[in-house]
């Protein structure tokens, strides 16, 4: 019997309806077989890291229970991406939906096509903060506790936004 293992899912996009396209992320997510997503943590807004004038990135975090294979999941995600009507023209480019595969259970893989922890995890608030907010106790393969992480990163200036729907209050007004 296939064991279900715990990954999770990092979210972004800074082009078109941010909201819908996570919707519609975990709509398509849940529909792969032997999937679902099981936690997901609220949406963040940022500037966008590693680049000048482009707009600000909706970022979030999705924990999902599948039977899938690794490079299977993220073949799936491309795909999601795909459908969604991103196109590849150049790195770092606006986007309608980026998906990326943070964690797979406890693997560490180093493949050309699939690199689990996400490489580049270790240095972003806008994928720790929403990850801290599904599992605090986190440990990320190879890097230790995600609350170690979460401290290198304290100078991202990254804001939580209230649930969409929700009236806007100075309580989840956050700095
Ligand atoms: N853990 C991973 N999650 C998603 N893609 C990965 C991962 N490891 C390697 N890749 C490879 O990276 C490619 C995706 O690159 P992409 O264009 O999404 O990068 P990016 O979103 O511009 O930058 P970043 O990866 O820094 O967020 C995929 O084709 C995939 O093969
Ligand atoms: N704030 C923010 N910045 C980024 C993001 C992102 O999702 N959020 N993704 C990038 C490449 O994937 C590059 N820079």
């Amino acid at each position: 019997m296939t064991q279900d293992t715990r990954a999770f899912i990092a979210f972004g996009a800074n082009l078109g309806d941010a909201v819908q396209a996570h919707t519609d992320a975990i709509r398509a997510i849940n529909a792969l077989p032997s999937t679902r997503v099981y936690a997901r943590s609220s949406l963040y807004r940022s500037a966008p890291v590693g680049v000048l004038g482009h707009p600000d990135y909706i970022n979030a975090v999705l924990e999902v229970r599948t039977e899938l294979a690794p490079h299977t999941l993220l073949d799936a995600l491309l795909a999601i991406e795909q459908h969604h009507g991103r196109t590849r023209s150049v790195t770092v480019s606006p986007r309608t939906m980026d998906l990326d595969l943070l964690l797979f259970g406890n693997a560490q893989i180093d493949s050309a096509t699939l690199k689990i922890p996400h490489p580049r995890m270790h240095m972003r608030a806008f994928v720790l903060l929403p990850l801290a907010e599904i599992d605090p106790a986190l440990e990320i393969p190879g890097l230790g506790p995600l609350s170690r992480l979460l401290d290198k990163v304290a100078d991202q200036v990254i804001h939580r936004l209230p649930p969409p729907g929700t009236t806007h209050t100075m309580e989840n007004a956050l700095p």
